[in-house]
């Protein structure tokens, strides 16, 4: 019989977590070797032997939880957001350094999310005019989404060279154009009820493309929670955005 895998959770008391552990003890093939919070040493993944670390925690210590798993030879399959250009780049080369470990860091682990993303991207080039709106439960710490971040950056990239949307607005309320991300702009929206939605807007002279997607609860990220950790251990370094383990052309 082959060996489980072993998988530690960091977050697990959050709205992620709990949803994490109970997925990975519900998998035949994964075994949940420890599921921990914040106030729990770090040591806890080696005690435990764990070999992929699931971490879903708080942009403010994503970074140096990472970074602990990477130089302790552990994988991680990450969903926290607060990833930017940056910090990848520091893990690039710390993984650089531990070529045998794979992270992933996915902005959105829900599959039609990541192929709302991907459709995005396509149609990015068709049309003159682009906007995001992304709407979440206000107990969210971060405007905008790690996901409409993503997205704008997947249409920057296939915009470039065309020319600027069409804007006459000459005055403005702060923030009432939303925030401009790579030149998209990206509107966020926090209400109670929500929970973790996104709408990509594209415009031309007569005609309108949405591109909707919407979670209504933690089980939506689960199966792709799952896609990571079962990959993340064959694949060496950094790979961002889970459409890296998909096939999605
Ligand atoms: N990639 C994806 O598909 C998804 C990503 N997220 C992101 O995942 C993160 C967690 O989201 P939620 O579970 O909704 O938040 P949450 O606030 O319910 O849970 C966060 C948990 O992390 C714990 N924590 C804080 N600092 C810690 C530390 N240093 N070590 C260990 N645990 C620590 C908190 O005590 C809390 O239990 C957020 O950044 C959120 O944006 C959320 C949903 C889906
Ligand atoms: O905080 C959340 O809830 C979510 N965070 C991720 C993001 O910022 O994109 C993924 C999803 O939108 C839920």
């Amino acid at each position: 019989m082959t060996e489980k895998l072993r998988v530690a959770v960091l977050g697990a008391g959050g709205r992620m977590g709990q949803a994490a552990v109970q997925a990975v003890e519900k998998a035949e093939d994964l075994e949940l070797v420890a599921a921990l919070g914040r106030t729990d040493p770090l040591e806890r993944l080696l005690e435990t032997e764990a070999q992929v670390l699931i971490e879903l925690t708080v942009p403010d210590s994503s970074e140096a939880n990472v970074r602990f798993a990477v130089e302790h030879g552990i994988h991680a399959v990450v969903g926290t957001t607060g990833w930017g250009s940056a910090k990848q780049d520091s893990l690039r080369a710390l993984l650089a350094e531990h070529p045998e470990v794979g992270v992933l860091i996915a902005p959105n682990f829900a599959l039609g999310s990541v192929l709302a993303s991907s459709f995005a991207a396509k149609a990015a080039k068709y049309f003159d005019s682009v906007e995001i709106i992304e709407l979440h439960h206000p107990h969210k710490v971060d405007a905008p989404s790690g996901t409409a971040l993503r997205t704008a950056q997947l249409i920057a990239q296939a915009r470039k060279g065309l020319p600027a949307a069409p804007d006459s607005t000459e005055k403005a309320l702060d923030g009432a154009r939303g925030a401009s991300v790579d030149g998209v702009p990206v509107h966020s929206v926090r209400l109670a009820g929500l929970y973790a939605h996104q709408e990509v807007l594209f415009g031309s002279e007569g005609e309108q493309l949405s591109l909707r997607h919407d979670s209504f609860g933690q089980a939506s990220f689960m199966p792709g929670v799952l896609i990571g950790v079962r990959t993340v251990t064959s694949r060496p370094g950094l790979t961002f955005g889970l459409d890296g383990y998909l096939d999605l052309d």
